[in-house]
């Protein structure tokens, strides 16, 4: 061997050790870390960012952001995977919820990203920005405000609570049914949105309906609409490209909720060409387009979008509020008593008037009357401050910018809020914050505190708050009441009560409880 040989191999041989411990040192400097990091609540990995925080919490996902606001900080940034599109700014700090959605509402739209995962929804009052956006909600305010529709939704949700949701309850008693008050609150908040909007009962509450079909398709549509915000673009686009998994359910539930739509939104011009009116929302907009002149018709397409959009927007949040609501009262007897006594007392009151009613049927209250309880109100805002029924909201940015809390946000990123991180904040509500306690909404003087009032974001604040609001109110307000004071409502032990990783805050497993009919 000549000394070139020899040199050679040494050479090579000294790479090799130098090799392996950089090796060596790189796999104990990661198992460190990991040592030191694994049980914290978000960790930033390399490359991967906290992508792997995010796949470990996903079962958890609303409970570990109010963790992070509460042991970290209100506002974090998260960027994912170095080959993925997700800088994101997750906020639910009410300084800089403010700016973005009311004071600077303009540099944060909802933005195209957003519009492509809700595609479902088409161009609807959700899914749209600026100009476009203005159109659909002038319009959509004018009918929901209107004193036509108001009264409609009222007389419709009265009817629906005394014909089909006591009705079935009482049936449950008598036979000491298990009920699933998840599926029964949701099938009641369809049937209500469903006929406000469309003018139709669907009838979902009756004991012999199967299961809906386009009850059953809006679900999907929101199951796969939640995989699009936590998976990286590429893959839920791979997963349509095949047809496959979240992504295939959505596909075909677009088409039956397309069918459906259309199938009706003709019927009901049909309808109007043989005169025949209606209070409901769609009825509504096709009458104002008569009024404009057919040059100003809304396509099919148009009211397709605006029927479903209103669909999504009225039936989880209604369905998932009355039941976070029922459970929190029915298990928090001092609260309970309070809302039967103001209940019984508005009872008397209505009989000293001299309303009568059939003694042997449930009583149902008017929802003119409901509006004046307090202590009902205040119960209400309290559960929707512990389960907001949208619990993320989202936005892009336009302009670079500072956030009040000194966070640099710039255009591509998305922001997410998260209004049920800002409900359980214990800085903001105090260390009592877990606990439901509806006298916080009541000030001194016996009514509404106005201070609460102004951290009250379940309906969102600024120009794109929900329109909704006055409505999704006269709805669980009539059916909480009836099903209150009629019922006393058991929750079966063992079962754990969670919310479920969705852009709505579901129950993960239902409610199940027993009834029984109260005796007053
Ligand atoms: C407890 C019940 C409800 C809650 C908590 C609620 C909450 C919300 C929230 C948080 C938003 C803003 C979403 C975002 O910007 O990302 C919203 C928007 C909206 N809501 Fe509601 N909602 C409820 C019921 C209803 C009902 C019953 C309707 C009507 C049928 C309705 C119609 C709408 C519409 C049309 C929008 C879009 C407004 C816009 O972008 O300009 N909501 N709602």
């Amino acid at each position: 061997m000549g000394f070139h040989t020899t040199l050679t191999f040494f050479k090579s041989d000294f790479i090799d050790v130098w090799l392996e411990l950089c090796l060596a040192l790189i796999c104990l400097l990661f198992v460190t870390w990991y040592q030191k990091n694994k049980n914290q609540i978000l960790m930033y990995w390399p490359i991967l960012d906290v992508y792997p925080s995010i796949l470990a919490n996903v079962h958890r996902v609303h409970h570990w952001i109010v963790d992070i606001a509460n042991k970290i900080n209100c506002t974090i940034e998260a960027r994912g995977p170095v080959f993925a599109r997700m800088d994101v700014i997750l906020t639910s700090d009410p300084r800089n919820v403010e700016y973005i959605l009311k004071s600077n509402f303009a540099n944060f739209p909802k933005g195209p990203d957003l519009k492509e995962a809700l595609d479902l929804l088409g161009d609807d009052i959700f899914t749209l920005d600026d100009d476009e956006w203005r159109a659909h909600k002038k319009i959509a305010h004018i009918v929901l405000a209107s004193k036509e529709f108001r009264s409609f939704t009222a007389s419709v949700s009265r009817k629906l609570v005394g014909d089909g949701l006591l009705s079935l309850m009482l049936q449950a008693a008598k036979h000491g049914n298990v009920l699933d008050l998840e599926d029964v609150f949701m099938r009641f908040a369809f049937d209500s949105v469903y006929t406000a909007v469309l003018g139709r009962n669907p009838n979902s509450l009756s004991l012999s309906s199967a299961a809906n079909e386009i009850a059953k398709a809006i679900d999907d549509g929101t199951e796969g609409v939640f995989h699009r915000h936590i998976m990286p673009r590429k893959l839920w686009k791979l997963l349509g490209w095949l047809g496959v998994g979240s992504e295939g359910r959505l596909a075909r539930a677009r088409k039956i909720i397309d069918r459906h739509l259309l199938e009706h939104i003709s019927l009901k011009r049909e309808d109007l060409r043989k005169g025949v009116q209606g209070s409901d929302l769609i009825a509504m907009y096709m009458s104002s387009q008569a009024q404009n002149g057919e040059s100003k018709a809304y396509s099919d397409l148009f009211l397709r979008d605006t029927a479903l959009g209103f669909l999504f927007a009225g039936r989880d949040s209604t369905g998932t509020s009355l039941t976070w609501f029922l459970w929190l009262v029915s298990t928090t007897p001092r609260v309970e008593e309070k809302i039967l006594d103001e209940l019984m007392q508005l009872k008397k009151k209505k009989e000293a008037e001299g309303v009568v009613r059939d003694q042997k049927q449930p009583w149902v209250f008017d929802s003119e009357d409901l509006k004046d309880l307090v202590y009902f109100h205040a119960a209400m805002c309290e559960s929707l401050r512990l389960n907001p029924p949208l619990p993320l909201t989202r936005r892009g940015v336009i302009k670079e910018d500072v956030l009040p809390d000194g966070t640099a946000v710039k255009p591509g990123m998305k922001i997410i809020i998260s209004m049920y991180a800002l409900g359980r904040l214990e800085w903001l509500w105090g260390k009592d914050y877990l606990e439901f306690k509806p006298e916080r909404w009541i000030d001194q003087d016996g009514k509404i505190s106005q201070e609460a009032m102004s951290k009250f974001f379940p309906f969102t604040i600024g120009p794109r708050a929900c329109p909704g609001r006055n409505m999704a109110f006269t709805q669980m307000k009539l059916a909480a009441a009836a099903v209150l004071f009629n019922f006393r409502i058991e929750v079966l032990e063992g079962q754990i009560v969670f919310p479920m990783s969705s852009i709505v805050l579901h129950m993960k497993n239902g409610l199940k409880v027993k009834i029984r009919e109260r005796v007053w």
